[in-house]
């Protein structure tokens, strides 16, 4: 697989400019967030600082009233720094979990808004995986890393403050450990980012396979790839299980350099306190205090260090959101790369025409004018796939308002790729498609074309909730109208629950005959100025097959309608037949007018009625 076959990673830099955004929206929450922290942090330092202090009254025989005084302090420094560093927590988790959920939705919603082509080619285990596992990832850090390593680290800058504060020299010795844990981070940070990344990649990867065979499990059956794809998943779960090891191998390693640097911090601490106890520049209590505020740095420190990873596992998640975030809404990666693979010379239907000029007067900027009838003219379109040849050599195709066109062609002739063109599913390499004289972007063609394709997805649910996806505001009774129009109303309403019965995945299962009707009958609520099918009638058996162009028929009735006809009955009942050969449309004119004319679809017609001896009738 090539990497535009995989959604967009952030850069760093890209990364980071985006939390910096997000963080100046919310700088009210993240500076009180981080004030809370810092009283927090103060609060957490003073019952060691008092506990040096006490030290040195015991030792001086001080009054029981200094004593108590003391542990006064140190009793409310501690509830003091408990509440506070409780609050900072909640507060920075609070800023945190905003902008995960507002960066969850624009994930969601750009995804959505990707072209269907461009879904097909990552496989949705991958966009699955960044918005299941890369969100849960980073939902953890926002909740429980990011306040910890914020409140680990203003404790070590006070804690070191205040060493210092009781004598330079102590917080000289606290402040050894310092370039070793630098130097520890930076040993394993470089070589844990690559080694978080590749697990991300392996899991995500491994998702995709199982997304992948268990959608396409009948075909796995059909083919009986069981085992192969048994030990396809095995081979990905062993991937990802190394690199899981290698994570941890190179974790522990990183741990015995931590402990390195807290064994020579708190000895320093002690070598020195000890030096400066026994030449009378220290106390013996300031000495106990520092080695205490060390000493208490060491779990928070750990903490810091350790959730490290998980923090940079959490920046790798965040970088693979963004980067579906800045996807184009035509899945084009910004940074020039292009996922959807298709031409990179292709028409910008947004940009204006250089020249000015518009024959048809098609609106030149290629979209801001509004349709004039239900006319729909495909132009000059040129097209390939991801890397591919070209696949449609400059077709021009034109179907008069309320006109029936069939597309007959050979398998491979580039017909349903036209269809999907025409439809505003996928965008052209150069060419235009007009509706009404007004050529427009794909997105607005959608809004005046309905395809319907041999894929036809029976959304889980009450058959009726499947119909109201097409118009949720149809009452019951165009619902029944649209059904009875397509011949599906008898089943529909013998079903157990009638239309009410929940159909789709775990639900009662449709024949694909059913679910072609019931997409027909979506479209007669949608009612499009301009249809098109796609095979819709080539998976049934004949008699269904001949039912379904029935019930094709009415759904079309009065509409501008392109069918790809692979029965070609279908095209003898059209008002022109168009035939495409090569990505070439090679003849077109009315069906008696082709066959007499003894070209290629009067062959087609003749290998068609020697398969079905019965269409002659037509
Ligand atoms: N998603 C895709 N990625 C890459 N190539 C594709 C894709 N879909 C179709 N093609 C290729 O584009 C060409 C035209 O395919 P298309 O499906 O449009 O032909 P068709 O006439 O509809 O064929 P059929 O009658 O078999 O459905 C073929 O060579 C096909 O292999």
């Amino acid at each position: 697989m090539t990497g535009s076959d995989r959604l967009p990673i952030a850069g760093a830099r890209r990364t980071w400019a985006w939390l910096r955004l997000e963080l100046r929206a919310r700088w009210l929450g993240s500076t009180l967030a981080v004030l809370v922290g810092v009283v927090g942090a103060a609060a957490s330092v003073v019952p060691a600082y008092a506990l040096g202090v006490l030290v040195d009254r015991v030792r001086e025989n001080a009054p029981v009233s200094a004593i108590v005084a003391i542990a006064v302090v140190i009793v409310a420094a501690a509830v003091v720094g408990g509440v506070a560093t409780g609050t900072a927590t909640y507060l920075v988790g609070r800023v945190c979990g905003y902008m995960l959920a507002d960066l969850r939705e624009r994930t969601v919603a750009r995804a959505l808004s990707l072209p269907a082509t461009t879904l097909e080619r990552i496989g949705k285990g991958d966009l699955l995986s960044r918005v299941s596992s890369d969100t849960a990832a980073i939902g953890k850090a926002a909740t429980s890393v990011i306040p910890t390593m914020i409140s680990a680290f203003l404790l070590g800058v006070l804690s070191i403050a205040a060493m210092a504060g009781m004598d330079w020299r102590l917080g000289l010795a606290g402040a050894v450990a310092v370039p070793l844990y630098v130097a520890a981070l930076r040993w394993y940070l470089p070589r844990a980012a690559p080694k978080y990344a590749a697990e991300r990649h392996a899991v995500a990867g491994n998702s995709r396979l199982l997304v992948e065979n268990m959608q396409g499990i009948r075909t796995v059956h059909a083919y009986r790839l069981e085992q192969r794809r048994l030990r396809d998943i095995g081979d990905a779960s062993h991937q990802v299980h190394d690199i899981s090891v290698s994570v941890f191998t190179l974790f522990t390693r990183f741990v015995g350099r931590i402990n390195r640097a807290e064994f020579f911090g708190l000895a320093a601490i002690l070598v020195v306190g000890f030096l400066l106890v026994r030449s009378g520049a220290a106390t013996v209590g300031q000495s106990a205090a520092a080695a205490v505020l060390f000493h208490r740095l060491f779990n928070p420190i750990g903490m810091l260090l350790f959730t490290f990873d998980e923090l940079q596992a959490a920046a790798a998640s965040l970088a693979r959101l963004v980067g579906v975030v800045d996807l184009a809404p035509d899945g084009a990666n910004p940074d020039g790369a292009n996922p959807d693979g298709a031409n990179p010379d292709r028409a910008d239907p947004d940009r204006a025409d250089p020249d000015g000029a518009d024959p048809d007067g098609a609106d030149p900027d290629g979209g801001d004018g509004k349709p004039a009838g239900a006319a729909l003219e495909v132009r000059d379109v040129r097209f390939h796939y991801d890397g591919g040849p070209e696949v449609l050599h400059g077709v021009s195709l034109n179907l008069p308002a309320g006109a029936s066109v069939a597309l007959v062609g050979s398998t491979g002739a580039g017909k349903s790729t036209l269809a999907a063109i025409a439809a505003g599913i996928l965008r052209p390499g150069t060419g235009t498609v007009s509706v009404g004289g007004v050529a427009l972007p794909p997105d607005r063609l959608r809004a005046h074309v309905a395809i319907i394709t041999q894929e036809v997805h029976v959304f889980a649910g009450p058959l009726i909730e499947d119909l109201r996806l097409a118009r949720p505001e149809a009452p019951a009774g165009e619902i029944a109208a649209a059904l009875s129009a397509v011949g599906a109303l008898d089943w529909a309403t013998a079903l157990p629950g009638g239309l009410d019965t929940v159909v789709g995945e775990g639900g009662h299962e449709l024949t694909t005959a059913q679910a072609q009707q019931l997409a027909l009958a979506r479209l007669i609520l949608v009612d499009p100025p301009i249809a098109i099918l796609d095979e819709a009638t080539a998976e049934a058996g004949s008699l269904g097959a001949r039912m379904l162009e029935e019930s094709a028929a009415a759904a079309t009735r009065g509409r501008t309608t392109l069918i790809v006809a692979h029965r070609l009955t279908q095209a003898a009942a059209a008002d022109r037949v168009v035939v495409l050969e090569h990505g070439r449309i090679v003849e077109q004119g009315g069906h008696r007018e082709l066959v007499a004319a003894g070209g290629r679809y009067a062959q087609l017609w003749r290998a068609w009625e020697a398969r079905t001896p019965t269409s002659s009738s037509r």
